[in-house]
């Protein structure tokens, strides 16, 4: 190997198309040796008002969703600076980025453009290497596999029913392996689709955007009995093999001028509506509940962790930025991070936040958007960083079983050193209340 086969020769960006067909910015990354990287960013609905900024053109192409401008970011001034450097030096990229850019929230070029070309250097570098990106990133300690947090009913911004808690994950703790976990998860999944065709006619089963069924449910406890009954019918014990997770994404169902909450056809204070959550984790296996109150709630997510003992995780909360995460672990706000590249926009600052947090005893999620495309690159991330939970959606439809059939592969290569947590990684899961 030269020293100089690292060398970035080529970059060049365009527009693909994402699962809810709106396009979105593909980069490629060429070095000198022959190394080659692609990266494809996905695309929030339910997105958090702190997020880095996608920019979008606004003209009428794509109903004024085209990234034409970010797709010629990456091939003019990001391009022009970067060609030349040397693949390795991530950090270096990425802060190049940043000045080029000299905005707070990457506005200038585009957290879409700017996040193509750091995953793809990544890539790049990687395969210049000849080795996948799990093991460029995390090395021979990177072991871990992620327990899958499956979101098979879907709600709020996600679907066309009446719910108003956006995901029901299943959660396959009592696997041995990963592969077993996947296949619980999708015998589970086809077990409620026979449940929901059987009660509610075969409309029940269409399917949100993650994946999910969209079944005319109007209520949360409709969902999580539906999920019980499927992980039933499918051999399972709820709770033992397989648990619950959900994401609130309580800022969607947030009234700011009266400062209440609406769910499930009633009006829920703050304190109301902790108290809610306190029942149903009572009532059903949940072992984790993401962005339970509104994004602002600091001092809520605080209370709700102290109150509810199970995994309290911060995705609009802290959109993956360090200055709130910060923020939320000197308040003690949440115990769990919900890593998502595309809401900070390089891969430094996504792997700064997951050392944050992991120094701090927090849990780490890596987690996909509702808008997805084939890329798999935060499967790698989630072993390069023994992350030990991703969020990806249900197991079906391709964007979602892209990343899912990514582990499955790494998990063979691995081989004896595959490690699957189960119910370990919920660290802050009061144990035995299952
Ligand atoms: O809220 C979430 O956690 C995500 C992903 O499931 O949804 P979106 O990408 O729409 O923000
Ligand atoms: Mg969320």
């Amino acid at each position: 190997m030269w020293e100089d086969d690292f060398d970035i020769t080529k970059i060049r960006s365009r527009w693909v198309l994402d699962s809810r067909s709106n396009p979105t910015v593909e980069t490629e990354v060429y070095t000198l040796a022959g190394g080659f990287g692609r990266a494809i960013v996905p695309s929030g609905a339910s997105t958090g008002s702190h997020e880095a900024l996608e920019l979008r053109d606004g003209s009428r192409e794509f109903h004024g969703r085209g990234v034409l401008k970010a797709v010629e970011n990456v091939n003019t001034v990001i391009a022009r600076e970067i060609i030349g450097m040397d693949s390795r030096r991530q950090e270096d990229i990425d802060k190049k980025m940043l000045d080029i850019d000299g905005t707070p929230n990457k506005s200038r070029l585009g957290a879409n453009a700017i996040l193509s070309v750091s995953l793809a250097v990544a890539h790049a570098a990687s395969s210049t290497y000849g080795v996948p990106l799990y093991f460029y990133l995390g090395g021979m300690q990177a072991y871990l596999l992620p327990v899958p947090l499956m979101n098979i009913i879907n709600g709020g911004k996600h679907a066309g029913n009446e719910l108003k808690i956006q995901e029901f994950m299943i959660v396959p703790v009592g696997a041995k392996t990963f592969r077993e976990a996947l296949k619980m998860g999708s015998e589970t999944y086809n077990s409620l689709r026979k449940i929901l065709k059987e009660k509610y006619g075969s409309s029940a089963i269409n399917v949100g955007d993650e994946g999910g069924f969209a079944p005319p449910m109007k209520n949360t406890r409709e969902a999580l009995d539906a999920l019980i009954a499927a992980i039933k019918d499918s051999g399972y014990s709820p709770g033992k093999d397989i648990a619950l997770a959900l994401d609130a994404a309580a800022s969607e169902f947030y009234d700011d001028k009266r400062n209440v909450y609406y769910l499930d056809g009633k009006e829920y204070s703050r304190e109301n509506l902790i108290n809610y959550y306190k029942e149903l984790v009572q009532e059903y296996p949940i072992v984790s509940i993401e962005d339970p109150l509104h994004e602002e709630d600091f001092e809520g997510f605080a209370i709700a962790t102290q109150e509810l003992k199970i995994q309290i995780v911060g995705d609009d909360l802290f959109v993956t930025n360090v200055k709130r995460i910060s923020k939320g672990i000197a308040s003690r706000a949440a115990n769990a991070l919900l890593l998502k590249v595309n809401q900070i926009g390089t891969l430094t600052e996504s792997l700064n936040a997951a050392r944050l947090v992991t120094m701090n005893n927090y849990s780490l999620i890596i987690s996909h958007r509702s808008g997805e495309s084939e890329d798999v690159t935060i499967s790698h991330i989630a072993v390069a960083l023994n992350a030990g939970q991703i969020k990806t959606g249900a197991p079906a439809r391709g964007e979602r079983t892209a990343k899912y059939n990514e582990l499955l592969r790494i998990e063979e290569e691995l081989g004896s050193r595959a490690t699957y947590p189960g119910i370990g990684i919920f660290k802050h899961y009061k144990l035995g209340s299952l």
